[in-house]
């Protein structure tokens, strides 16, 4: 299944079955979906595969943040798994990254997932980032995210926030992945860089992350299909 949308579903389930059960209710051609580390730690690699069985492209969001050589054997297993996007935290540093990178060159795969390195999460508000002695999340995330390009990464996960500055500063196909995505009248919840799906098409995100505003509504198609034509 060749899927060209920008969406991708946060399947944050605690078991495989609600995940799955959500997926049967997705279209393939419609969306991806995400399998972050709530749902792998339950269901393990047979979740993706089970996704994978259905059509989906998956992208594995387990965040590795480790020395580079745990990081970049976890990069090849996940590569090995079949998924078509993997992330690790750019903070990990360039070393870490750039073993992950070399890792992945080193397979012989006919597909290689995505290599994308996390900025600062899109729960982190500028009180947050002061507390911990940083400067605002958008100078943290442009620091980051060109330590990321130049550390081999295929893009970054930022917030539709720093979009617009990261694609002038980093260039077009340097890949922007967006969570904190909230269609008006959505809570924010934990999130805290929060914006809606068109406006983050229109500052240059190039994927869009949705969670709990499609997965935790009682008409989830609905929802889905209302973004997608929030779009056009
Ligand atoms: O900076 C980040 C990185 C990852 N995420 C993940 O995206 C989804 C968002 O879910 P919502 O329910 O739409 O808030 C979730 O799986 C996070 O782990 C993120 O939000 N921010």
């Amino acid at each position: 299944m060749v899927c060209s949308s920008p969406l991708i579903i946060a399947l944050d389930y605690p078991h495989a079955d609600q995940a799955l059960a959500m997926a049967d209710r997705l279209d393939p051609a419609k969306c991806r979906v995400k399998v972050g580390k709530e749902l792998f730690t339950s269901a393990g690699p047979a979740v993706v595969e089970a996704l994978q069985a259905k059509g989906f492209d998956v992208f594995l969001d387990l965040k590795f943040h480790d020395i580079p050589n745990t990081a970049s054997k976890a990069v090849k297993a996940a590569a090995e798994l079949g998924v078509w996007m993997v992330n690790v935290h750019a903070s990990g540093g360039r070393r870490m990254m750039e073993a992950c990178r070399e890792e992945l060159e080193a397979l012989t795969l006919p597909q290689k997932p995505l290599l994308i390195a996390v900025t600062v999460l899109t729960s982190m508000s500028a009180e947050d980032m002061a507390e911990l002695g940083f400067g605002s999340p958008e100078q943290q995330v442009l620091k980051l995210a060109t330590l990321a390009k130049n550390s081999g990464m295929d893009g970054v996960v930022c917030s539709a926030m720093e979009s617009a500055l990261l694609k002038s500063e980093l260039g077009q196909s340097f890949q922007l992945v967006t969570p904190g995505i909230r269609p008006e009248g959505f809570g924010s919840g934990d999130q805290r860089r929060i914006v809606t799906p068109s406006k983050a098409m229109l500052n240059g995100s190039d994927y869009l992350v949705v969670g709990r505003p499609v997965t935790q509504s009682n008409t989830p198609v609905d929802v889905l299909d209302s973004i997608i034509n929030s779009l056009q």
